[in-house]
């Protein structure tokens, strides 16, 4: 571990109409928007659907191999967001073997350095020296999304382009409904008018208010809480360099840097209605529940920082899907796919399925047969479950495990929990390298949370077994299990285990695809 990394990944605004922009002594180039159409093929190799972090380096991969790519993204400016702020030291290898690792550059506040893992409260800090790398910079903000989609725009071969995807289109030029092949999309151009792209391949990369997971996938979608964001202004952090994770009541809170002066505070609130902010409530609710539990060298930063800042909420959500794989068209991150952002794990998923996606294409000369294309990517959806279910089950279930609850057996796990890592060695080297996605193994995964729940109990019955410990050592068996598995069987059981056996997706609008490309064969 002592060669990983994590690395923080900032966010800054920004408009699209400007060429360049100053930032704290630091240029800031623009995406060029590449609004003339004069010379756009009839066919694109491939139209993507959202330049966001997987969208950008999806395009960025396929410019790499020479393909004509559109790349259409609704808004072109800087993204000011909490989200992806901290990128895990696997998902950091992956943007490596993309090539695109040079993104990360110039994001200020990155050293590499000792540190912990992600700091499992005071007690736990894990102690994983060499985990986090962050990097001292310059008071610049330059935004990671915002690289990611420079560096798609240096191909020559990628067009990137501001445009609000609006349908995707069919043979015949009309909206794709299910059943039928995907040739293209329809988007609103900067010119405010409707243009038709086709494309051999459509990549929907839309991010997790995707307008097209619907049609696409048969997701089941869930709003465990909403994050509240804080910026806490020259407050050093108990442990400098460290992420802090508050085990709090009703639920947990995090601290990290993210930059020599400034530190991030995302504060979970569970449910799926977050307090007024207009009447005051939310204000009162940060204030009176959670600053007493924020550590005493933090309390003043905290209070100030919702008191005069600006506070900002993302509700979260958790997403599996049963994509329909129609011929023409693939789908790609937050789109389909979401998980608890606790454990910062969204982007390495989404680089994973980048690299995964790209080797399964690799070996097409092109994409314009459909039935060819979805053949050599017929199991995309089944091969990137193993890492993206176990890194899904470990941010899902340790949101569980961390969420205060009246149930004392939920209690003894979530003690187990902060115990069992603070124990060093593998009992936290092994969690970690999951969390970091250097590892992720679901086999690792389930024996660690097992691992937990045994450590649990074996407290409980220490040193003396009673039959009251007894009883409690089993609800909290059967407390974990209720936690772990309905997430695993969610995310497929076999294909999360045993990929090789699980069953291939229908290939969906390929008859007619079929069909059509022999009709037009004949006709030719
Ligand atoms: C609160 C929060 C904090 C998070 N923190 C972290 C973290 O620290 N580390 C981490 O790894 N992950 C984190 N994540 C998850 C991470 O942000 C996502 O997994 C990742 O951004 C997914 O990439 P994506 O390309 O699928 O979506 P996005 O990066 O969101 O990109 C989608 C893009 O599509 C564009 N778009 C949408 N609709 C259209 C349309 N119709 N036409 C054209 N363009 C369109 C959007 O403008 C956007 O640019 C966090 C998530 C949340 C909610």
């Amino acid at each position: 571990m002592s060669r990983s990394s994590m690395v923080r990944t900032r966010s800054a605004t920004g408009t699209a109409a400007e060429p360049e922009r100053e930032d704290k002594g630091m240029v800031l180039p623009a995406v060029p928007s590449a609004d003339d159409r004069s010379s756009d093929p009839e066919v694109w190799d491939m139209v993507i659907v959202g330049a966001g972090v997987a969208g950008a380096a999806f395009a960025y991969q396929q410019g790499c191999s020479g393909r004509r790519v559109l790349l259409l993204e609704r808004d072109l400016s800087q993204p000011d967001r909490i989200v992806g702020e901290l990128l895990q030291p696997g998902g950091y290898l992956l943007l490596k073997r993309l090539g695109l690792a040079h993104c990360c550059d110039g994001i200020d506040a990155q050293k590499a350095g000792a540190g912990a893992g992600p700091g499992f409260g005071r007690r736990g800090a894990g102690r994983v020296h060499g985990y986090c790398m962050f990097k001292e910079g310059r008071e610049a903000k330059v935004a990671f999304v915002q690289n990611l989609r420079q560096a798609a725009a240096s191909q020559p071969t990628v067009t990137v382009r501001q445009g609000y995807v609006r349908r995707l289109l069919n043979e015949d030029s009309g909206e794709w409904e299910e059943g039928q092949a995907v040739t293209g999309v329809c988007y609103k151009g900067g010119d405010g008018q409707d243009h038709d792209a086709h494309a051999h391949l459509t990549i929907v990369c839309d991010g997790m208010y995707s307008s097209f997971r619907r049609k696409l996938a048969v997701p089941d979608v869930h709003h465990p809480s909403f994050f509240i964001g804080l910026l806490l202004k020259d407050c050093p952090l108990p442990y400098s360099n460290y992420g802090h994770v508050i085990l709090g009541k009703p639920s947990p809170v995090l601290f990290y840097p993210i930059s020599a002066t400034e530190v991030r505070c995302l504060v979970d609130y569970p449910g799926e209605k977050l307090p007024s902010v207009s009447s005051g409530e939310l204000e009162w609710y940060l204030l009176d529940t959670v600053a007493p539990q924020v550590p005493p060298q933090l309390r003043t930063a905290f209070e100030a920082a919702v008191k005069h800042g600006r506070i900002r909420c993302m509700q979260n959500k958790q997403v599996t899907s049963q994509p329909l794989h129609p011929a023409g068209a693939l789908m790609l991150g937050d789109a389909f796919n979401m998980r608890h952002p606790l454990t910062g794990g969204g982007m390495t998923v989404a680089f994973s399925d980048t690299n995964l996606l790209c080797d399964m294409l690799r070996p097409l000369p092109t994409f314009a047969n459909k039935l060819a294309t979805s053949r050599a990517t017929s199991t995309f959806y089944v091969r990137r479950k193993p890492v993206s279910a176990t890194i899904n089950t470990l941010a899902n279930a340790l949101y569980k495990v961390f969420c205060a609850s009246d149930s004392r057996a939920h209690e003894e796990m979530r003690q187990a929990c902060f115990d069992y890592l603070a124990l060093g060695g593998m009992y936290s080297t092994g969690p970690v390298s999951l969390l970091s996605g250097l590892n992720p193994r679901p086999s690792v995964l389930v024996m660690h949370f097992f691992m937990v729940a045994l450590y649990g109990v074996g407290r409980l019955l220490w040193p003396r077994p009673t039959l009251r410990g007894v009883w409690l050592g089993v609800l909290l068996l059967y407390s974990a299990a209720c936690i772990i598995l309905p997430i695993i069987w969610k995310e497929g059981i076999r294909a999360v285990f045993f990929p090789f056996l699980a069953p291939r997706p229908r290939l969906a609008g390929m008859q007619r695809s079929a069909a059509a490309a022999a009709a037009a064969a004949k006709e030719a």
